[in-house]
Order: structure tokens, then C-alpha cells, then sequence
């Protein structure tokens, strides 16, 4: 029995989303993964869907727009004023991708450099690592790098998905907007990472790049999934017996989540 209200409608996702830009996209498939649609359909995803929650961290230098990119995809708001996070904050958003419910834990960091000790605390576990910049300034691009650095001593940098977004759109002219993203594109092919430009103002690709973060993270940890599982089906009890009074068996208990 589920005590959770049903997914939103505008949260439900039944296509993989196009890559932003295919020069600096984690891939330009344009469905998902056979094998994951397969293990949806026969409902065989484990510990996705269940009691599963992805943690996705979002970083990047004071007042880039981290704030308002999470409350503009969240609730739908923009707030003009600036008000530094404190240490951390979190949204919860829960999705359907394919038929399986999948939650994002979406956590906002502080930018400001007193804070960030508070917040570094916060990016063990990270499934997907957010590395936010202000597309009408050239430093906070530069600074990525060590945002980058800093977030990976904490997390896995074999398993993690990486997204480079430009923020504030609205406010680049098309010359200055034509600079940045030709070094933005560079740093996010050597970073491994997505690139995306949007807007928490205007909203401009807001829900287009958060449905993408949770597709591929949903995909990821499918994926995931299915290999663990090996040629056993996941989430099935598995019994050996031995002709001695041998018995294992393995339930479809809670995996340990490492993430929080
Ligand atoms: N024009 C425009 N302004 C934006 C946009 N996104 C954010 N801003 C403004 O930029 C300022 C900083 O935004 P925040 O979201 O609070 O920045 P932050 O990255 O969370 O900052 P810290 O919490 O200190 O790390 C605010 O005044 C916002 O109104 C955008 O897409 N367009
Ligand atoms: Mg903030």
C-alpha cells in the first residue's frame, strides 16, 4: 500500500528528452536503453522504483542562479531578490519515468565561500553532481572547475552524471551568449559533462533539463540495477538448494543506500 499521492501528470516521462546541445550531451540516443525499457515493462527495475531516492547536488559559484533554477522547476516561482542559501536546502521531486516511480533529492548548496564548509558536507552519495555558472559571467565559468574537483572528493567519478549549465538566458545578448558557450562546451567535453543553457526567469529549458537529469539518472540506476543483479531477475527471491541441508536464500530486502 502506497501512502504517497500519485506522481504529478506534468512529472510524468514516458520518452527519453533530447540532449541540449549533441556536441556536449552524456549521449544522443534517442530512446532509452532497450534493456531499460525491457526490465520496465516486466517490472523488474529492484530497488528503482521502490524505496529507491537519487541524490542530485547542485553547485556553483554566489548568486550563478542555483536557487532559482530548483524553485523555478519545483514551484514554479522566480524571485528577482537575492537571498543567499544558508548551508544546504533540499527539494524532493518525484517522477514516473516508463510506468516505475523514481524520486530526485534535489539539494541546493551554498555558493558563498563561509558556507561552503557547511555544504561540502552535503555531496557524499551524489548520483548526479549540478555544476551551475552565469552565462553572462566568464569567471563563474572558470570557477566550475573547482567546483567540480571540490564535489568529486566526496562521490565516485566512475558512476556520477555530470550536467554544465549557463544560467540567467534571458540576460545574455546572442554575441555574448555565442562566446561563453563555445568555451562552455569545450569544458564540458573535458569534464565528461552535459551542457544546457536556460533561464529560471523566463523558465526557457527549465523542464526540459531536469526531465533529462532524471531520465539518465533513472537509466543509470537501472542499468545499475540489472548488472548487480547478473543473470538472476532483480527483485526476485533466489533459492539454492544443496543436497546436503544447504539453504540460501536471498529476499528482496532494502539495499543499503550509502547516499545519505
Ligand atoms: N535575469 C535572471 N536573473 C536570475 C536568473 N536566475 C537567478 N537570477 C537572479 O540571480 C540572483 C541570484 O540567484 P540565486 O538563485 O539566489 O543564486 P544562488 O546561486 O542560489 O546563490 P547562493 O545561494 O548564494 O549560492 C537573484 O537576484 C536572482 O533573481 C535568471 O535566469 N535570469
Ligand atoms: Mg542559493
Amino acid at each position: 500500500m502506497s501512502v504517497l499521492p500519485p506522481v504529478r501528470k506534468d512529472r510524468i516521462i514516458g520518452q527519453l528528452p533530447k540532449c541540449f546541445n549533441r556536441g556536449a550531451a552524456l549521449n544522443t540516443d534517442d530512446e532509452f536503453h532497450n534493456k531499460v525499457k525491457t526490465a520496465c515493462q516486466q517490472q523488474r527495475t529492484g530497488t528503482v522504483g521502490r524505496f529507491k531516492i537519487s541524490k542530485v547536488i547542485v553547485v556553483g559559484d554566489l548568486a550563478v542562479g542555483k536557487t532559482c533554477l530548483i524553485n523555478r522547476f519545483c514551484k514554479d516561482v522566480f524571485d528577482k531578490n537575492y537571498k543567499a542559501t544558508i548551508g544546504v536546502d533540499f527539494e524532493m521531486e518525484r517522477f514516473e519515468v516508463l510506468g516505475v516511480p523514481f524520486s530526485l533529492q534535489l539539494w541546493d548548496t551554498a555558493g558563498q565561500e563561509r558556507f561552503k564548509c557547511i555544504a561540502s558536507t552535503y555531496y557524499r552519495g551524489a548520483q548526479a553532481v549540478i555544476i551551475v555558472f552565469d552565462l553572462t559571467d566568464v569567471a563563474s565559468l572558470e570557477h566550475t572547475r573547482q567546483w567540480l574537483e571540490d564535489a568529486m572528493k566526496e562521490n565516485d567519478p566512475t558512476s556520477v552524471l555530470l550536467f554544465l549549465v549557463g544560467t540567467k538566458k534571458d540576460l545574455s545578448s546572442p554575441a555574448q551568449y555565442t562566446l561563453i558557450e563555445q568555451d562552455a562546451i569545450k569544458l564540458a567535453d573535458q569534464m565528461k559533462a552535459e551542457y544546457w543553457a536556460l533561464s529560471a526567469l523566463s523558465g526557457e529549458n527549465v523542464r526540459e533539463f531536469f526531465f533529462r537529469v532524471a531520465s539518465l539518472t533513472f537509466e543509470a540506476n537501472v542499468l545499475a540495477e540489472l548488472e548487480k543483479s547478473g543473470s538472476r531477475r532483480i527483485g526476485e527471491v533466489v533459492q539454492i538448494n544443496s543436497n546436503s541441508n544447504n539453504l540460501y536464500a536471498t529476499s528482496k530486502k532494502k539495499q543499503t543506500n550509502c547516499c545519505q
